[in-house]
Parts: C-alpha cells; sequence; structure tokens
C-alpha cells in the first residue's frame, strides 16, 4: 500500500522534488509513494483525484501554502488542518448566506482521516474559489467559519478521500495573512521551505 501525496503547484513540492530527485512531471510514481499535482482550485484537485485516487493508496498527504486569519501566528508556520469547510458553497439570500448544508443539498464541512498524530497544531481551514481579500469578505469568513487558514484545494482533497473511503491529513505552511492583496508581504519561500522539510521527515519516517 502507498502513500499519495498532493500539491496543487510543483512549486510548493520544490524541495521535496530535489531531495527524493523525482522527475519534473506532474504524476510521479516511486517505491512507497506517488506525487500528484493537481493545478490550483478545488475544481482541478477534485478531477484529478478522480483520475488518480485508486484503492492503491492507504493515505493521501495534501500539501500546499496557506493564508492564515490568526495575527498572533508567524508566517511559516505549519499547521495540521483536521476540518476543511467549502465556504462559498450555497446561496446568498439579500445579506444572509445558506450553506449546501443548509439548502438541503449536502454537506459543506470535511475532516481529515487518520490515526496518525501529527505534532503540529491542528486547526480549521475554509477552502475558496476566489482569495479573500477585502476586509468585507475576510470578516465575514471569520464570523461564519472562525478559521485559522485558507486554501483553494483543501476540502476538495479530503471529500475526495471521503467519497473513495482513504485515509487523508492535510499540512500547510501559512504564507500570507489573509488581508487585502499584497504579495510583498508574503513568505512564500519560508513557507515552502518549512513545509517540504516536514513532508521529507514525515515520508522518511514512515518507510
Ligand atoms: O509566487 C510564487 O512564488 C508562488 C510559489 C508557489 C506557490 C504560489 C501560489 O500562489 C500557490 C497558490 C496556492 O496557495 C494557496 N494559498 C496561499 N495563500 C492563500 C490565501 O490567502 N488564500 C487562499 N489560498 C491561498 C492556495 O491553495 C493556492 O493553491 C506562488
Amino acid at each position: 500500500m502507498k502513500t499519495l501525496v498532493v500539491a496543487a503547484t510543483k512549486a510548493e513540492l520544490a524541495f521535496f522534488y530535489q531531495h527524493y530527485s523525482l522527475p519534473e512531471k506532474d504524476f510521479v510514481e516511486s517505491k512507497h509513494f506517488d506525487v500528484l499535482i493537481t493545478g490550483v482550485g478545488m475544481v482541478a484537485t477534485a478531477f484529478a483525484l478522480g483520475q488518480n485516487l485508486t484503492s492503491k493508496y492507504q493515505l493521501v498527504i495534501n500539501l500546499g501554502i496557506a493564508g492564515c486569519f490568526d495575527r498572533n501566528i508567524e508566517l511559516g508556520t505549519l499547521v495540521n488542518i483536521k476540518e476543511d469547510i467549502f465556504a462559498e458553497l450555497g446561496a446568498e439570500n439579500g445579506d444572509e448566506f445558506l450553506s449546501i448544508t443548509e439548502l438541503g443539498f449536502g454537506e459543506n464541512h470535511f475532516q481529515h482521516r487518520t490515526k496518525i498524530t501529527i505534532d503540529l497544531p491542528a486547526v480549521r481551514a475554509i477552502t475558496v474559489n476566489a482569495v479573500s481579500g477585502s476586509e468585507k469578505s475576510i470578516q465575514n469568513q471569520l464570523k461564519r467559519f472562525n478559521p485559522v487558514a485558507e486554501s483553494m484545494e483543501g476540502a476538495a482533497v479530503f471529500y475526495a478521500c471521503q467519497q473513495a473511503n482513504i485515509d487523508c491529513i492535510q499540512v500547510r505552511g501559512l504564507s500570507n495573512y489573509v488581508e487585502p492583496r499584497n504579495k510583498d508581504n508574503w513568505k512564500i519561500g519560508l513557507a515552502i521551505k518549512n513545509l517540504n522539510d516536514w513532508a521529507i521527515t514525515f515520508i522518511g519516517e514512515m518507510n
């Protein structure tokens, strides 16, 4: 049984590819693990997992950078996403938002599935199509979900793993605070380095 490592972009796994001398492809097979680069966003992620997630995998590890809602957490910090929510899935009703669950069409909350203890802060995240970048939408997300992190793929990975009945974890390096967009403030390099160091150790200890 194998592990599937999933990320949106190859850049987010740059040191991992280097460490294991992996070929620069979007789907890489190796002895103990495979790597799948899905593309950014939940649609690309769901499609790629729909094509590649099979019962030969016993664990999916979703890795990537993420935005952070909590200014008390330093950028570069790694978090273990234990719960992830499709924040935009539902219907607006004037100023009110009705989730897909409230509409009676399904679930918007998904959980990690694992018995492995991960020695990182366990937090709640939301998954969005559009990065939250106005005070209004940031306050709205905080009020509705009180999340610590925001990505564009996490809940889609949890959803696919629930559907396929495969264990999954999600670890994210916090690269930026969720704020009106200013990429000069992002610490992408630091978040990716910390994330890759963690992933290399984690995979090394598993095998
Ligand atoms: O500009 C770069 O050097 C660079 C290198 C690697 C990755 C990126 C990305 O922009 C990756 C997009 C990826 O990041 C997640 N992300 C990061 N911050 C946020 C956020 O504030 N809100 C939502 N998602 C965020 C997201 O999962 C994207 O897939 C750039």
